[in-house]
């Protein structure tokens, strides 16, 4: 295996009596498309906001590209290259599509021009050509999820966490959100993607990370995790032994 490009070591999260991340260790490989799953509360939102910056572990330490991130605000993190979408599309006010990727891509690019042609060149990476001059409003639901990725792209990112990206789409909306995730592997972009459309998250990822009331129960290939005994139990909750039996 490669050497990590993220590397999780130990990492807990209090939150008053609540464990919401409980010693979790995880490696991401560069160019890895990594599912993170769960069921709901198990701590995937809280370590993907330690990832990025938003509050630092309690215990263990995050290393990116070489980097230890503790210490380091969300924008440093951002500016390393470790970049994160959020699952509620955060539009910048009614700021149109192309000053949006803009403003994003400024934090790399220090002229106006080079910025401009940047979030151009993203936004027909997205497929939102033809709506740059939108007002962000205006997108539809879909779109605000492209454009929740093309943000992050603007940042330049060696490694995207992709919060739901799939939440509220259909199929068809689903199917060329894979192609983009796959996409962003082959222009060189490690991907970790929170996910609940376990479809998708099967059909696009190279390996699942699985985690259960804060502690990783499940790390390996797609297919053997979702046949993994403690997986399934965790998804169908207590009492499946026994109604099994
Ligand atoms: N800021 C907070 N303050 C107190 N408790 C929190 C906070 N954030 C998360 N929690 C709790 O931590 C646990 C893990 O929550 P988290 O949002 O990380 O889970 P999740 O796996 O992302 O869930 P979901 O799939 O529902 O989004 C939950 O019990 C949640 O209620």
């Amino acid at each position: 295996m490669s050497p990590s490009l993220l590397s999780v070591a130990g990492v807990t999260k209090r939150f008053g009596g609540l464990v919401a991340v409980d010693d979790v260790s995880l490696e991401v490989a560069p160019g890895e498309i990594v599912g993170l799953i769960g069921p709901n509360g198990a701590g995937k939102t809280t370590l993907f906001n330690m990832m990025a910056g938003a509050f630092p572990p309690d215990r263990g330490d995050i290393v990116f590209d070489g980097h230890s991130l503790r210490g380091r605000s969300a924008a440093t993190i951002c500016r390393l290259g470790l970049v994160r979408t959020f699952q509620i599309p955060q539009p910048f006010g009614s700021m149109t599509v192309l000053e949006t990727i803009q403003t994003a891509a400024l934090l790399h690019d220090r002229s106006i021009a080079a910025s401009r042609a940047a979030a151009l060149a993203i936004a027909r990476r997205v497929g939102l050509e033809g709506r740059e001059a939108s007002p962000t409003p205006s997108l539809t639901n879909a779109q605000k999820k492209r454009l929740e990725v093309a943000r992050a792209l603007g940042a330049n990112p060696k490694l995207i966490l992709l919060d739901e990206v799939m939440a509220g789409l259909n199929a068809a909306e689903v199917a060329r959100m894979l192609i983009l995730v796959q996409q962003l592997r082959r222009d060189g972009v490690t991907v970790v993607l929170v996910e609940h459309n376990m479809e998708a998250v099967l059909r696009v990822s190279d390996r699942l990370v699985v985690l259960e009331t804060g502690r990783k129960i499940a790390d390996g290939p797609p297919r053997s995790v979702v046949e993994d005994p403690a997986v399934i139990r965790a998804y169908l909750g207590e009492g499946t032994e026994e109604d099994a039996a």
